[in-house]
């Protein structure tokens, strides 16, 4: 994995590091912007070309959506998942949406995990599908599910129970009856045919299972106690799922991805669908950071779990969409395989005798380190690198917009001297994880204590002889309002009249390349992402190129080309 020296790039002395703003858009300046509505003194200086103390800043916008990363169609909004792997690969791979509706269309997705699953429902087993229940398609889509049931129902099964987790955070945050409606609806419409197939229980994703880097496994606790024990002793117990969230709106102020957990029950006020003994399990999400701790209640046996007290541990075949974590082979068995990204600029960098440095808050450990590795936890050498994670808060992000950045920037700063690093990877999470909250006046904090960060960390990786690349993966606060055809927002109970969008956004995000030795180098306008007809620029992929080029690396010859070209 030796790579040549890059013509006309030197490496510099200092540190290369790529700096990635997590949710951070180019959007045009409204009033609903928190990226141009906050005062980011040192952010704008740099867009505008101009690097601390005098060097020389280049800017671009980048794509970071749809097929730019490997998504189905350019009307698909990037995430963290895409966004890092693109990074970290310097190549454009199908993702696992794609994926996943190419193992449907050719009906793939009947393997021989699949004939497991079904085995036991013909003698009466309960078949249950479990997951994120929107058409965000950021860890899941509808679409599957329907094909999931239709599927199973050719296959024979005759008792199937739908465990619904509401989103409100990919999608609209108060759209749960568009979705739990037809559902119930279309179940209704099945069970007519002969077939016992109910919602059974369900909550919020960020309250229920959807957990990601164990900031706090009592969500999949929650999760558990209504999706596998129907407790209900605890738990809110509702007619059905449409019931449960109508229940949930009378408070004015909720939204979906907060629920509660809620149990199903029948007249007798009986869970409708416990898991039990022989049943089998399918986890219907295709990404993997919030499926891993869920596949692990399920799949541990006695004695190896110690998150929580699982108090029944029924005896299921339990599958996943895909593989969640490859390393650790969570879960065992699944029904789509998941991209195969090797070779990533990480890799690259170790083996070509380079230490590499990653930092993040727990909400981003992992897509700096597992995602920007090509889905890989385990490092490529443990010499050679150095993965740092700040436990973030675990009260909501709109209490504590500034996050743990200062925290992170104290371990940049530190390392600068102590591990010495010849490529940093660092997030930001403050400009996703607050949009994601839809409170403006946060976001704007958010964006302010970033710039802050930023004004300081920046001219310290500079002034050891670094180059810093800075972006992000996706947009996310650069839209904070969900606006209607005439561009305007939507009237709803934001402070500033609107209705609060919580989704990231399709927008192109900033790049920033200042440093030592920038002045040698120009902005090459003909690298693309790919030869696609929707392809009109270079998207975050080519950033992998760029990388390797700054720490004076030919790219490999797969690589998408360099943002970069050295000045003739
Ligand atoms: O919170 C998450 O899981 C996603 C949104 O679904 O955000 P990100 O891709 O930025 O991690
Ligand atoms: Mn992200
Ligand atoms: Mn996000």
């Amino acid at each position: 994995m030796k790579l040549s020296p890059k013509p006309g790039f030197t490496k510099p002395s200092g540190p290369v590091a790529l700096i990635i703003m997590d949710g951070v858009g180019q959007a045009p300046d409204t009033a609903w912007n928190a990226v141009t509505q906050s005062r980011t003194p040192f952010l704008d200086k740099l867009m505008s070309g101009e690097g601390p103390d005098g060097a020389t800043a280049l800017f671009t916008e980048l794509d970071a959506s749809g097929k730019s990363v490997g998504l189905p169609t350019m009307g698909d909004m990037g995430n963290s998942e895409v966004g890092h792997n693109a990074l970290g690969a310097g190549r454009v791979f199908d993702q696992g949406a794609k994926l996943v509706n190419k193992a449907f269309s050719s009906g793939d997705f009947k393997s021989d995990v699949w004939k497991w699953l079904m085995e036991p429902l013909t003698d009466g087993a309960t078949l249950h599908l479990l997951g994120l229940y929107s058409d965000g398609n950021v860890h899941a889509h509808v679409n599957h599910v329907f094909q999931l049931i239709d599927g199973a129902i050719d296959d024979g099964a005759k008792r199937i129970r739908v465990h619904v987790l509401a989103d409100g955070r990919d999608v609209s945050e108060r759209s749960a009856l568009d979705y739990f409606g037809p559902l119930e609806k279309r179940l209704e419409a099945i069970r007519e045919s002969g077939v016992d197939v109910r919602v059974a229980s369900g909550g919020g994703r960020m309250v229920c299972t959807m957990d990601r880097y164990e900031a706090d496994w009592g969500m999949v606790e929650r999760g558990w106690a209504a999706h596998c024990l129907g407790d209900t002793e605890n738990i809110q117990t509702f007619s059905s799922s449409v019931d449960a969230v109508q229940g949930f709106y009378k408070d004015e102020k909720m939204t979906d991805q907060y629920f509660p957990p809620f149990v199903v029950v029948d007249d007798n006020g009986d869970a409708v669908g416990p898991i039990q003994d022989n049943d089998s399990v399918l986890f219907w999400n295709f990404r993997g950071d919030r499926a891993i701790e869920i596949s692990t209640a399920f799949e541990a046996e006695e004695g190896e779990f110690t998150h929580f007290d699982r108090k029944r541990v029924p005896k299921v075949r339990y599958a996943g969409m895909m593989q969640y974590d490859g390393d650790a082979g969570i879960p065992k068995r699944f029904l789509v395989s998941s991209p195969q990204i090797e070779r990533t600029v990480a890799e690259y960098v170790v083996k070509n005798g380079m230490k590499r440095f990653s930092v993040s808050e727990t909400q981003k450990y992992g897509h700096v380190t597992y995602f920007y590795n090509g889905n890989r936890a385990a490092k490529f050498d443990e010499n050679m690198e150095k993965y740092t994670c700040v436990p973030s808060y675990k009260q909501r992000e709109q209490t504590r917009p500034w996050m743990k950045a200062a925290e992170i920037s104290d371990e940049i700063v530190k390392d600068l001297d102590e591990f010495k690093p010849d490529l940093m990877v660092v997030n930001y999470a403050n400009g996703d994880m607050v949009g994601h909250t839809g409170h403006m006046i946060a976001a704007r904090m958010a964006m302010e204590c970033v710039d802050l960060c930023l004004a300081r960390v920046i001219p310290e990786i500079i002034s050891r002889g670094g180059v810093v690349v800075l972006t992000a993966d996706h947009g996310n606060c650069d839209i904070m309002a969900e606006c209607g055809k005439d561009g305007n927002p939507k009237p709803g109970s934001q402070p500033e009249g609107w209705r609060a969008k919580v989704s990231h956004t399709k927008q192109q995000v900033p790049c920033v390349v200042t440093g030592n030795g920038i002045e040698n180098y120009e902005l090459n306008e003909s690298a693309r992402w790919g030869d696609d007809p929707d392809c009109k620029a270079a998207g975050i992929a080519n950033l992998g190129a760029t990388v390797l080029n700054l720490l004076g690396l030919e790219e490999p010859s797969d690589f998408l080309p360099s943002i970069l070209k050295a000045k003739a």
